[in-house]
Protein backbone atom coordinates (compact mmCIF):
# COMPACT_ATOMS: atom_id res chain seq x y z
CA UNK A 1 0.00 0.00 0.00
CA UNK A 2 1.47 3.49 -0.82
CA UNK A 3 1.72 6.74 1.53
CA UNK A 4 -0.07 9.41 -0.12
CA UNK A 5 1.86 13.05 0.51
CA UNK A 6 0.77 16.37 0.30
CA UNK A 7 3.74 19.14 0.42
CA UNK A 8 2.20 22.26 1.30
CA UNK A 9 4.51 24.68 -0.40
CA UNK A 10 5.79 22.36 -2.67
CA UNK A 11 7.17 25.06 -4.89
CA UNK A 12 9.30 26.83 -2.34
CA UNK A 13 13.11 25.99 -1.98
CA UNK A 14 12.39 22.96 1.06
CA UNK A 15 9.00 21.86 -0.85
CA UNK A 16 10.65 20.99 -4.11
CA UNK A 17 13.85 19.26 -2.42
CA UNK A 18 11.55 16.70 -0.72
CA UNK A 19 9.44 16.39 -3.99
CA UNK A 20 13.25 15.57 -5.98
CA UNK A 21 13.65 12.99 -2.96
CA UNK A 22 10.26 11.67 -3.81
CA UNK A 23 10.29 11.25 -7.04
CA UNK A 24 10.27 7.98 -8.22
CA UNK A 25 9.75 5.98 -4.88
CA UNK A 26 7.16 3.59 -5.09
CA UNK A 27 6.32 3.99 -1.80
CA UNK A 28 4.97 7.08 -1.95
CA UNK A 29 1.85 9.01 -4.19
CA UNK A 30 1.98 12.69 -3.92
CA UNK A 31 -1.10 14.71 -4.32
CA UNK A 32 0.01 17.84 -6.03
CA UNK A 33 -2.17 21.38 -6.58
CA UNK A 34 -2.05 23.29 -9.55
CA UNK A 35 -0.16 26.52 -9.79
CA UNK A 36 -2.80 28.29 -9.65
CA UNK A 37 -4.25 26.57 -6.84
CA UNK A 38 -1.29 26.60 -4.60
CA UNK A 39 -2.36 29.22 -2.05
CA UNK A 40 -5.90 28.45 -2.33
CA UNK A 41 -7.32 27.38 1.15
CA UNK A 42 -10.43 25.05 0.15
CA UNK A 43 -7.58 23.08 -2.39
CA UNK A 44 -5.26 23.03 0.43
CA UNK A 45 -8.43 21.78 2.59
CA UNK A 46 -9.10 19.46 0.51
CA UNK A 47 -5.49 17.86 -0.44
CA UNK A 48 -4.36 17.73 3.07
CA UNK A 49 -7.65 15.80 4.68
CA UNK A 50 -7.47 13.78 1.53
CA UNK A 51 -3.54 12.52 2.49
CA UNK A 52 -1.79 10.46 4.51
CA UNK A 53 0.82 12.70 5.40
CA UNK A 54 0.97 16.55 4.80
CA UNK A 55 4.37 17.75 4.56
CA UNK A 56 4.31 22.02 5.64
CA UNK A 57 7.21 23.86 3.79
CA UNK A 58 5.58 26.86 4.77
CA UNK A 59 6.30 29.94 6.36
CA UNK A 60 5.61 30.02 9.73
CA UNK A 61 1.78 32.14 9.94
CA UNK A 62 1.11 29.61 6.96
CA UNK A 63 2.16 26.34 8.92
CA UNK A 64 -0.09 27.40 11.67
CA UNK A 65 -2.95 28.11 9.42
CA UNK A 66 -2.50 24.74 7.22
CA UNK A 67 -2.86 22.67 10.86
CA UNK A 68 -5.97 24.44 11.26
CA UNK A 69 -7.23 23.20 8.27
CA UNK A 70 -7.51 19.78 9.24
CA UNK A 71 -9.90 17.87 10.51
CA UNK A 72 -9.71 14.64 9.61
CA UNK A 73 -7.72 12.21 12.00
CA UNK A 74 -6.15 10.09 9.75
CA UNK A 75 -3.52 12.60 8.76
CA UNK A 76 -0.30 12.77 10.00
CA UNK A 77 1.84 16.15 9.95
CA UNK A 78 5.33 16.90 9.11
CA UNK A 79 6.41 20.87 9.77
CA UNK A 80 9.49 22.01 8.39
CA UNK A 81 8.58 25.45 10.26
CA UNK A 82 9.59 27.24 13.17
CA UNK A 83 5.78 26.94 14.19
CA UNK A 84 5.25 24.22 16.13
CA UNK A 85 9.18 22.95 17.24
CA UNK A 86 8.47 23.87 21.06
CA UNK A 87 4.62 23.54 20.82
CA UNK A 88 2.67 20.88 22.70
CA UNK A 89 1.41 18.10 21.83
CA UNK A 90 4.43 17.85 19.07
CA UNK A 91 7.10 15.52 18.66
CA UNK A 92 10.24 16.69 17.50
CA UNK A 93 11.75 15.51 14.69
CA UNK A 94 15.11 14.84 15.94
CA UNK A 95 14.99 11.10 14.98
CA UNK A 96 19.01 9.88 16.73
CA UNK A 97 18.19 12.43 19.80
CA UNK A 98 14.20 11.86 19.93
CA UNK A 99 13.89 8.43 18.85
CA UNK A 100 12.83 6.58 16.19
CA UNK A 101 9.63 4.91 17.94
CA UNK A 102 8.69 8.44 18.60
CA UNK A 103 8.64 9.52 15.44
CA UNK A 104 7.39 6.50 13.85
CA UNK A 105 4.06 6.32 15.82
CA UNK A 106 3.22 10.27 16.13
CA UNK A 107 1.16 12.25 14.20
CA UNK A 108 2.26 15.67 14.67
CA UNK A 109 6.67 15.47 13.70
CA UNK A 110 8.32 19.41 13.51
CA UNK A 111 11.30 19.17 11.41
CA UNK A 112 14.11 20.94 13.53
CA UNK A 113 15.48 23.96 12.10
CA UNK A 114 19.15 23.62 10.40
CA UNK A 115 21.19 25.36 12.76
CA UNK A 116 19.78 23.38 15.90
CA UNK A 117 20.68 20.02 14.39
CA UNK A 118 24.13 20.68 14.27
CA UNK A 119 24.55 22.64 17.25
CA UNK A 120 21.87 19.37 19.03
CA UNK A 121 23.97 16.66 17.70
CA UNK A 122 27.09 18.23 18.82
CA UNK A 123 26.19 19.32 22.55
CA UNK A 124 22.90 17.38 23.46
CA UNK A 125 24.54 13.92 23.88
CA UNK A 126 27.32 15.13 25.95
CA UNK A 127 25.03 16.90 28.22
CA UNK A 128 23.06 14.09 28.84
CA UNK A 129 26.32 11.59 29.21
CA UNK A 130 27.18 14.50 31.91
CA UNK A 131 30.59 15.80 29.82
CA UNK A 132 29.13 18.89 29.28
CA UNK A 133 27.41 21.35 32.00
CA UNK A 134 23.83 21.89 31.32
CA UNK A 135 24.53 25.27 32.94
CA UNK A 136 27.36 26.38 30.33
CA UNK A 137 26.79 29.86 28.91
CA UNK A 138 27.44 28.24 25.23
CA UNK A 139 28.59 30.13 22.45
CA UNK A 140 27.37 28.73 18.54
CA UNK A 141 29.10 30.33 15.66
CA UNK A 142 27.70 29.09 12.42
CA UNK A 143 27.97 29.98 8.75
CA UNK A 144 25.21 28.93 6.14
CA UNK A 145 24.18 28.78 2.10
CA UNK A 146 21.95 31.13 1.20
CA UNK A 147 19.13 28.75 0.58
CA UNK A 148 18.75 28.80 3.62
CA UNK A 149 16.80 31.59 3.80
CA UNK A 150 14.49 30.43 1.12
CA UNK A 151 13.54 31.82 -1.75
CA UNK A 152 13.76 35.46 -0.60
CA UNK A 153 17.45 35.30 0.25
CA UNK A 154 18.22 33.32 -3.10
CA UNK A 155 17.15 36.25 -4.76
CA UNK A 156 18.80 38.75 -2.97
CA UNK A 157 22.27 36.72 -3.66
CA UNK A 158 21.81 36.56 -7.16
CA UNK A 159 20.87 40.21 -7.51
CA UNK A 160 24.02 41.52 -5.74
CA UNK A 161 26.93 38.96 -6.21
CA UNK A 162 29.50 41.12 -4.56
CA UNK A 163 27.93 39.80 -1.00
CA UNK A 164 30.86 37.69 0.60
CA UNK A 165 29.62 37.35 4.10
CA UNK A 166 26.09 38.23 5.76
CA UNK A 167 26.46 38.01 9.47
CA UNK A 168 22.69 38.45 11.05
CA UNK A 169 20.83 37.64 13.87
CA UNK A 170 22.74 40.86 15.61
CA UNK A 171 19.44 41.44 17.84
CA UNK A 172 20.64 38.04 19.56
CA UNK A 173 17.14 36.94 19.38
CA UNK A 174 16.83 33.86 17.07
CA UNK A 175 14.10 32.24 16.11
CA UNK A 176 16.65 28.95 16.61
CA UNK A 177 16.90 30.29 20.39
CA UNK A 178 14.38 28.03 21.89
CA UNK A 179 14.60 24.76 20.34
CA UNK A 180 18.30 24.85 21.08
CA UNK A 181 17.94 25.26 24.43
CA UNK A 182 14.73 23.06 24.97
CA UNK A 183 16.25 19.80 23.46
CA UNK A 184 19.96 19.83 25.10
CA UNK A 185 18.68 20.48 28.16
CA UNK A 186 20.13 23.72 28.86
CA UNK A 187 20.16 26.36 31.99
CA UNK A 188 20.10 28.85 29.54
CA UNK A 189 19.89 30.44 25.97
CA UNK A 190 22.98 30.04 23.52
CA UNK A 191 24.61 32.94 22.47
CA UNK A 192 23.77 32.34 18.63
CA UNK A 193 26.06 34.07 15.97
CA UNK A 194 24.60 33.04 12.62
CA UNK A 195 26.16 34.27 8.94
CA UNK A 196 25.31 33.52 5.60
CA UNK A 197 28.14 32.94 2.94
CA UNK A 198 28.14 33.08 -0.82
CA UNK A 199 27.12 30.06 -1.77
CA UNK A 200 23.79 28.09 -2.54
CA UNK A 201 23.69 25.82 -0.02
CA UNK A 202 25.86 23.86 3.24
CA UNK A 203 26.36 24.77 6.45
CA UNK A 204 28.92 24.61 9.45
CA UNK A 205 28.10 25.00 13.19
CA UNK A 206 30.99 25.33 15.54
CA UNK A 207 30.72 24.90 19.52
CA UNK A 208 33.83 26.87 21.10
CA UNK A 209 34.62 25.45 24.35
CA UNK A 210 36.83 27.00 26.98
CA UNK A 211 37.21 23.55 28.98
CA UNK A 212 39.68 24.80 31.39
CA UNK A 213 37.09 27.27 32.96
CA UNK A 214 34.15 24.36 33.19
CA UNK A 215 33.73 23.22 36.13
CA UNK A 216 33.08 19.44 35.42
CA UNK A 217 33.46 19.11 31.63
CA UNK A 218 35.18 15.96 30.08
CA UNK A 219 37.70 16.08 27.82
CA UNK A 220 38.09 16.03 24.03
CA UNK A 221 38.92 12.70 24.05
CA UNK A 222 36.11 11.53 26.31
CA UNK A 223 33.81 13.85 24.24
CA UNK A 224 34.54 11.86 20.78
CA UNK A 225 33.90 8.86 22.58
CA UNK A 226 30.69 9.69 23.90
CA UNK A 227 29.21 10.95 20.09
CA UNK A 228 30.71 8.14 18.57
CA UNK A 229 28.90 5.86 20.72
CA UNK A 230 25.89 7.99 20.54
CA UNK A 231 25.88 7.65 16.96
CA UNK A 232 26.89 3.90 16.34
CA UNK A 233 24.80 2.37 13.34
CA UNK A 234 23.83 5.66 12.21
CA UNK A 235 24.60 6.13 8.17
CA UNK A 236 23.29 9.84 8.86
CA UNK A 237 24.92 11.24 11.73
CA UNK A 238 28.77 10.14 11.56
CA UNK A 239 31.41 11.09 13.70
CA UNK A 240 35.42 11.70 12.53
CA UNK A 241 38.12 10.69 13.61
CA UNK A 242 39.30 12.74 17.12
CA UNK A 243 42.37 14.80 15.96
CA UNK A 244 43.50 17.75 14.56
CA UNK A 245 44.92 16.71 11.05
CA UNK A 246 44.49 18.43 8.72
CA UNK A 247 44.04 21.61 10.30
CA UNK A 248 41.28 22.73 8.36
CA UNK A 249 37.68 21.87 7.51
CA UNK A 250 36.36 23.29 3.57
CA UNK A 251 32.45 23.70 2.50
CA UNK A 252 32.79 23.52 -0.89
CA UNK A 253 30.26 25.04 -3.00
CA UNK A 254 29.94 22.40 -5.88
CA UNK A 255 29.31 19.96 -2.69
CA UNK A 256 26.82 17.31 -3.62
CA UNK A 257 23.44 17.63 -1.86
CA UNK A 258 23.71 15.55 1.46
CA UNK A 259 21.14 13.90 3.83
CA UNK A 260 24.00 12.94 6.15
CA UNK A 261 26.07 14.92 8.82
CA UNK A 262 29.49 14.75 9.70
CA UNK A 263 30.84 15.53 13.33
CA UNK A 264 33.96 16.79 14.17
CA UNK A 265 36.35 17.54 17.80
CA UNK A 266 39.31 18.97 17.92
CA UNK A 267 41.32 19.63 21.27
CA UNK A 268 44.05 21.33 22.26
CA UNK A 269 47.31 20.32 23.34
CA UNK A 270 46.92 21.13 26.78
CA UNK A 271 43.55 20.03 27.24
CA UNK A 272 41.73 23.80 27.86
CA UNK A 273 40.19 24.00 24.94
CA UNK A 274 37.80 22.08 21.73
CA UNK A 275 35.78 22.72 19.59
CA UNK A 276 33.03 20.65 18.16
CA UNK A 277 31.99 21.21 14.65
CA UNK A 278 29.35 19.90 12.75
CA UNK A 279 28.82 19.99 8.56
CA UNK A 280 25.45 19.18 6.97
CA UNK A 281 23.74 20.37 3.94
CA UNK A 282 20.97 22.84 5.62
CA UNK A 283 18.76 21.84 2.60
CA UNK A 284 19.56 17.69 3.39
CA UNK A 285 19.59 16.96 6.94
CA UNK A 286 18.68 20.27 8.20
CA UNK A 287 15.44 20.36 6.32
CA UNK A 288 14.71 17.92 3.30
CA UNK A 289 16.59 15.11 4.13
CA UNK A 290 15.48 15.04 7.83
CA UNK A 291 11.88 15.58 7.17
CA UNK A 292 11.71 12.58 4.56
CA UNK A 293 13.82 10.36 7.43
CA UNK A 294 10.89 11.20 9.74
CA UNK A 295 8.24 10.03 6.64
CA UNK A 296 10.48 6.63 5.97
CA UNK A 297 9.88 6.24 9.72
CA UNK A 298 6.24 7.52 10.10
CA UNK A 299 5.74 5.03 6.90
CA UNK A 300 7.11 2.03 8.40
CA UNK A 301 10.14 2.33 6.25
CA UNK A 302 13.74 2.59 7.06
CA UNK A 303 15.03 5.94 7.70
CA UNK A 304 17.65 6.16 5.07
CA UNK A 305 15.65 4.67 2.21
CA UNK A 306 16.08 7.05 -0.50
CA UNK A 307 17.98 9.17 0.90
CA UNK A 308 21.68 10.87 -0.45
CA UNK A 309 24.01 10.32 2.10
CA UNK A 310 27.85 11.37 0.34
CA UNK A 311 30.69 13.30 2.91
CA UNK A 312 31.64 16.01 1.31
CA UNK A 313 34.54 16.46 3.78
N1 LIG B 1 15.56 26.76 3.31
C1 LIG B 1 16.05 26.06 4.34
O1 LIG B 1 17.27 25.69 4.37
C2 LIG B 1 15.18 25.68 5.47
C3 LIG B 1 13.85 26.10 5.55
N2 LIG B 1 13.08 25.71 6.63
C4 LIG B 1 11.69 26.17 6.79
O2 LIG B 1 10.86 25.60 5.79
C5 LIG B 1 9.80 26.49 5.51
C6 LIG B 1 9.83 26.82 4.02
O3 LIG B 1 11.05 27.51 3.77
P1 LIG B 1 11.69 27.68 2.35
O4 LIG B 1 11.33 26.54 1.49
O5 LIG B 1 13.10 27.99 2.57
O6 LIG B 1 10.91 29.01 1.90
P2 LIG B 1 10.50 29.50 0.45
O7 LIG B 1 10.16 30.92 0.59
O8 LIG B 1 11.54 29.10 -0.54
O9 LIG B 1 9.18 28.67 0.15
C7 LIG B 1 7.96 28.85 0.83
C8 LIG B 1 6.85 28.49 -0.12
O10 LIG B 1 5.59 28.61 0.57
C9 LIG B 1 4.69 29.32 -0.30
N3 LIG B 1 3.63 29.93 0.51
C10 LIG B 1 3.70 31.06 1.27
N4 LIG B 1 2.50 31.29 1.87
C11 LIG B 1 1.68 30.29 1.47
C12 LIG B 1 0.32 29.97 1.72
N5 LIG B 1 -0.44 30.73 2.54
N6 LIG B 1 -0.22 28.87 1.15
C13 LIG B 1 0.53 28.07 0.34
N7 LIG B 1 1.82 28.33 0.03
C14 LIG B 1 2.39 29.43 0.59
C15 LIG B 1 5.58 30.33 -0.99
O11 LIG B 1 4.98 30.87 -2.14
P3 LIG B 1 5.38 32.36 -2.59
O12 LIG B 1 6.86 32.36 -2.80
O13 LIG B 1 4.59 32.56 -3.82
O14 LIG B 1 4.94 33.25 -1.45
C16 LIG B 1 6.80 29.45 -1.33
O15 LIG B 1 6.60 28.69 -2.49
C17 LIG B 1 10.01 27.76 6.34
O16 LIG B 1 9.22 27.73 7.48
C18 LIG B 1 11.50 27.69 6.66
O17 LIG B 1 11.76 28.39 7.82
C19 LIG B 1 13.60 24.90 7.58
C20 LIG B 1 14.89 24.46 7.55
C21 LIG B 1 15.81 24.89 6.52
C1 LIG C 1 20.34 31.45 6.24
C2 LIG C 1 19.01 31.69 6.93
O1 LIG C 1 18.41 32.75 6.81
N1 LIG C 1 18.54 30.70 7.66
C3 LIG C 1 17.29 30.79 8.36
C4 LIG C 1 16.98 29.51 9.05
C5 LIG C 1 16.69 28.36 8.16
C6 LIG C 1 15.97 27.28 8.92
O2 LIG C 1 16.42 26.42 9.60
O3 LIG C 1 14.70 27.41 8.88
P1 LIG C 1 13.55 27.45 9.92
O4 LIG C 1 13.99 27.41 11.28
O5 LIG C 1 12.90 28.71 9.59
O6 LIG C 1 12.70 26.34 9.60
C7 LIG C 1 17.34 31.87 9.44
O7 LIG C 1 18.37 32.05 10.07
O8 LIG C 1 16.26 32.39 9.74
Amino acid sequence: MTTSVFIDGAAGTTGLEIRQRLAGREEFSLLTLPGELRKDASARREAINDCDVAILCLPDDAAREAVALIDNPRTKVIDASTAHRVAEGWTYGFQELIGREQIAAAKRVSNPGCYPTGFLALVAPLIRAGLLPADWAFSVNAVSGYSGGGNALIDRFAADPGIAWRGYGLGLGHKHLAEMQRYADLAHEPLFSPAVIDAHRGMAVDVPLALGAMCGAGTAAEMHRALSEFYTGSAIVRVSPLGNAPDELLLRKDAAPSDGMDLHVFGSADGTQARLIAKLDNLGKGASGAAVQSLNLMSGLPEETGLSLTTST
